[in-house]
């Protein structure tokens, strides 16, 4: 299985293409990369942004999508509406799924996505996607609604789903309590929720990215959206409860520590 990750690279190893091919690798797929923009990046911040011109990103995907039979597709950082364009045309009609983790913000604060971005993402590129991913403050952003509520979060992810999105995965990583909770909304079916213990760590730098890449994995094997994102669940949960304790800051997650435990992990559904 061959997969592709449109996304920025991370210098510190812990998030974007370098979190995402890490994570193919440990799930036993192939992956290929188009990058967007290099970050000058470790553990204590973004300390700079060189973002790829439009004609480059095209010149990879052209690359790899002429040569390369790849069965499920993923974007993180995009940072610009010219590459979110460019990314959607080329991408429309292919008939792959598509999974969008709509990066915007850097745990440190840093913008990975240009504010006037967003229509491009709302108009051009959820319209053709299969799933989005996005943590609360994203899924409020893209929906232009506070998310404080059940009720407001079942009615954020109806909006994105009406933007033309199969399935919402709404990330709870950011919320308090003492479980990492998601929920998973996929069109025309009841949703429902992905229940961890929270593990109390600092060391949290490129979850979504690992998650996104797992599922990306997964649906390219062949698993339906409720085992994939399910997998994808104990993927993540793993990496971050089995920390690496490296780098002075915010530490990346353990991408190893899944195929060693053969991805045993308690997961609840409900
Ligand atoms: N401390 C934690 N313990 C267990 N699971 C967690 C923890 N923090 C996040 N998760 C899980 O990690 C996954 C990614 O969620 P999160 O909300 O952190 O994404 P994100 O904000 O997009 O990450 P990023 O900062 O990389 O953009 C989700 O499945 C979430 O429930
Ligand atoms: C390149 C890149 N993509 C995504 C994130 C979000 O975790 C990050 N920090 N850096």
């Amino acid at each position: 299985m061959i997969t592709l990750t449109i996304a920025g690279s991370d210098s510190g190893g812990g998030a974007g293409i370098q979190a995402d091919i890490k994570t193919f690798q440990e799930l036993g797929v192939f992956g290929t990369s188009v990058i967007t923009a290099l970050t000058a990046q470790n553990t204590l911040g973004v300390h700079g942004i060189f973002p790829t011109t439009v004609q480059f990103v095209e010149a990879q995907l052209k690359a790899v999508l002429e040569d390369f039979n790849v069965t499920a597709i993923k974007t993180g950082m995009l940072f610009n509406s010219e590459i979110i364009e460019c990314v959607a045309a080329t991408l429309k009609n292919r008939g792959l799924p598509l999974i969008v983790d709509p990066v915007m913000i850097a745990k440190g604060g840093a913008s990975l996505l240009q504010q006037e971005s967003i229509q491009a993402l709302k108009n051009k590129l959820l319209p053709i996607a299969t799933v989005c991913t996005p943590n609360i403050p994203e899924a409020e952003v893209i929906s232009g609604r506070s998310i404080h509520t059940e009720q407001e979060l079942f009615l954020a992810a109806q909006d994105i789903i009406s933007l033309g999105v199969q399935c919402v995965v709404m990330k709870g990583g950011h919320l308090a309590g003492d479980k990492a909770i998601d929920a998973v909304f996929i069109k025309g079916e009841v949703p429902f929720v992905l229940e961890t213990n929270r593990f109390e760590t600092k060391h949290t730098h490129g979850t979504g990215c690992t998650f996104s890449a797992a599922l990306t994995a997964e649906i390219a094997k062949g698993k339906s959206l409720q085992e994939a994102v399910l997998e994808a669940k104990k993927f993540v949960h793993l990496a971050i409860s089995n920390p690496l304790n490296i780098g002075h800051g915010f530490g990346p997650t353990n991408h190893f520590v899944y195929r060693q435990l053969e991805g045993k992990c308690d997961v609840v559904c409900h």
